[in-house]
């Protein structure tokens, strides 16, 4: 059995085995991360622009100046002024290159053949110079990057319709057990109704990501290795529910191992968890979740989204962690690492009741997974503790 931090580590390890990449139109682009780094294809602006609408001088000795003609914003501009001549131009307008300052309309009178400047301007002024923002050539995104509104907003000034990003892996549920009922079937004796397919696949969808096929195999050897195979070809990521753990109908394992699938760990001293798989085979990952509901649902926060993050190369990785007060003093004798469910209260971090692995509720009402490390036995009332904040729940 393997710590917290060694599975956390060998997930690290085994995610850049991805990689992939694929070319999409920037109208999908939003929150996706670069593949490679941009260089600009053109100088942001593109010419001179006016800042303001009102007159492009050529300066000259005096305040005077003679209206030779206008530019409107979108034509080109190549006016040939001479010292103490101007053109109307607007804002946004091309600057001919023998401007070299913009008046504001509001600081001219209007005299028989032009204007009259009433106050002094220096060069330059009222112009932004060509590439003032990005010059040609000029690396403007790195690799790794993700697209938000402005980014993209950057890429179509550039004129690009297309990006180079990381491919978002696509993913595959299973749920295994033979007590399993769906919503709406009547409940037999033994029987459950079948929850965690659809925990698992709103908290993938939490973290962008796509659900491409979901199945639900009873506890036969064949039917579970039918279902992971199909999964492997359906997907980057495939999620099993259940059947993992040592009893005689948990078929997870074995179905894993005649697959060839490369074990990376199976077991973690964890509580609740335990029987957590995380396995490879070429490209491709695969979680084996313990069963209990919220074993299944600790597992994904911790390891499905470090996964995730590490696959996306973002920045953070995992949940966000913070150290707070603990509201009450509390044991631990397992032998074994607790996420424990809590709320945050004031500045303190309060553990909630009903932790057990078979427990949703306290899951549906808790902001933070507490994380007490396998080796402390007992923390004081107030003693900071790593609190991981789950993800709004909404
Ligand atoms: N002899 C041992 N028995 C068990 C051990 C052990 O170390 N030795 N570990 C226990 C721990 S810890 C866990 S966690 C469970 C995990 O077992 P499985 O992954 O094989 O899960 P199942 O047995 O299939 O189910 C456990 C529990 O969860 C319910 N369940 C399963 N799937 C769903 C679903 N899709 N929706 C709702 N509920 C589900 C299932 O009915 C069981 O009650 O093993 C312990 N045993
Ligand atoms: O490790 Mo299990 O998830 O405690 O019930």
């Amino acid at each position: 059995m393997i710590s917290v931090e060694e599975a956390l580590l060998k997930i690290k390890e085994n995610a850049n085995d991805f990689n992939l990449t694929e070319i999409i139109s920037l109208e999908k682009a939003l929150g996706r991360v670069l593949a490679e780094d941009i260089f600009a294809p053109i100088s942001i602006p593109p010419f001179r622009q006016s800042i303001m609408d009102g007159y492009a001088i050529c300066s000259g000795e005096n305040f005077d100046y003679k209206l030779v003609g206008e530019t409107k914003t979108g034509e080109s501009s190549d006016y040939e002024l001479k010292s103490g001549e101007a053109i109307r131009i607007f804002t946004g307008a091309q600057v001919p290159e023998t401007a070299d300052i913009v008046v504001m309309q509001e600081h001219v009178k209007i005299t028989a053949d032009g204007i009259q400047l009433e106050k002094h301007y220096n060069s330059g002024e009222n112009i932004r110079t060509m590439g003032e923002q990005i010059k040609e050539g000029e690396k403007s995104f790195l690799k790794g990057e993700v697209l938000n509104p402005s980014a993209l907003g950057i890429l179509l000034s550039f004129g690009v319709k297309e990006v180079n990003v990381l491919k978002k892996p696509t993913v595959s549920i299973i749920a295994t057990g033979n007590e399993l009922v769906d919503a709406g079937e009547n409940l037999g004796q033994g029987q459950i109704y079948e929850s965690n397919s659809h925990v698992i696949s709103n908290t993938v969808k939490q973290k962008g990501f796509e659900v491409v096929s979901v199945s639900k195999v009873k506890d036969s050897l064949e039917d579970t290795e039918n279902a992971i195979q199909k999964a492997l070809l359906d997907s980057d990521i495939v999620l099993i529910s259940g059947g993992i753990s040592v009893g005689d109908y948990d078929f997870v394992g074995r179905a894993l191992h005649n697959l060839k699938i490369e074990q990376i760990f199976y077991k973690v001293s964890q509580k609740p968890g335990k029987p957590l798989y995380f396995g490879k085979k070429d490209n491709k990952y695969v979680f084996a979740l313990p069963g209990n509901p919220a074993s299944t649902l600790t597992c994904l926060y911790i390891y499905f989204f470090e996964l995730a993050d590490l696959l996306m190369s973002r920045q953070e990785i995992g949940l966000t962690k913070i150290k707070f007060p603990i509201s009450e003093a509390l044991e631990n004798n397992s032998g074994r690492a607790l996420f424990l469910k809590a709320i945050l209260k004031g500045d303190c971090v309060e553990i909630l009741t009903h932790q057990n692995s078979s427990m949703l509720l306290s899951f549906a009402r808790a902001d933070a997974l507490v994380f007490i490390p396998a080796d402390i036995t007992s923390v004081k009332k107030g003693e900071p503790v790593t609190s991981f904040l789950l993800p709004s729940q909404n």
